[in-house]
């Protein structure tokens, strides 16, 4: 709880075996972000703990426990520097060709080397020269270069178009590979492609598998699919009467 008076996370109890994904999904204000703001001791919790490979994270420097997360969060800081500055801001000891092979695998390499001053350019105050899908493509690859052996990722709810919604997707789902992940999906393309799916409700875990098994289930998620497949089709029918 974040004031005693209100419970946020109710009895929420889940394991992520090593170098599995898993997404967590669930309406606005089920706790979803508090997961990861506890994981990653922005908070600590009032009760109850959390434990990498059986430690407690309370039991480790702040300093030993950032070092092994890697976030990719809603919306990447990013300074007013060089491009590649602020990829290299993943790991500050990593050569130019690290910064590259990073960027490469983020698939951004080819959209920087195409801005005129290539991986010189000056992203501008918070970013501003980049668009949306550049700032994410920034912050996975700076986990790239971090090498962290667990991945946070808190999916932007902004819009973005489908290529390249997919493609980012994509590299986001290589960054996880062989890495413990945690997702906060928005999206449930994003979910589907976990290895398991926490379903969370006013701060507790009301279903949990993985997407065939809880499609099929006919509960929460499959109620969440539907929704969302609807809205999408319904979104779809308005660009065509603009049309
Ligand atoms: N710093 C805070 N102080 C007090 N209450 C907070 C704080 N941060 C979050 N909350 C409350 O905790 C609840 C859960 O918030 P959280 O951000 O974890 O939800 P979420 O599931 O991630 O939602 P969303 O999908 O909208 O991001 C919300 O009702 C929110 O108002």
């Amino acid at each position: 709880r974040y004031v005693p008076e209100r419970k946020i996370l109710d009895g929420a109890s889940f394991t992520v075996p090593a170098g599995n994904s898993v997404a967590i999904v669930g309406t606005s204000g089920s706790g979803k972000s508090t997961i990861l703001r506890l994981l990653f001791r922005f908070f600590e919790s009032t009760s109850g703990s959390i434990r990498i490979d059986g430690q407690d994270i309370r039991g480790v420097t702040l300093e030993s426990l950032r070092k092994s997360l890697g976030v990719v969060p809603q919306d990447t800081v990013l300074f007013n520097d060089t491009i590649k500055h602020n990829i290299q801001y993943g790991r500050l000891s990593a050569t130019d060709e690290e910064v590259y092979d990073a960027a490469r695998r983020a698939s951004i390499h080819d959209t920087i080397m195409n801005f005129p001053d290539k991986y010189d350019t000056v992203v501008g105050e918070r970013g501003l020269k980049l668009s949306g899908g550049e700032k994410q493509r920034v912050s996975i690859a700076r986990v790239f270069l971090k090498e962290p052996s667990i991945l946070l990722c808190d999916e932007a709810t902004s819009a973005l178009d489908s290529t390249t919604e997919a493609s980012i997707l994509n590299s986001l789902m290589s960054l996880s590979v062989d890495r413990t992940s945690i997702f906060i999906a928005h999206r449930l393309t994003t979910a589907m492609q976990c290895d398991e799916i926490i379903v969370l409700e006013n701060g507790t875990v009301v279903e949990q598998g993985p997407h065939d098994f809880l499609l099929s289930k006919g509960g929460r998620y499959a109620e969440l699919w539907s929704q969302q497949n609807n809205s999408e089709a319904s979104d779809a029918s308005d660009v065509s009467l603009e049309v």
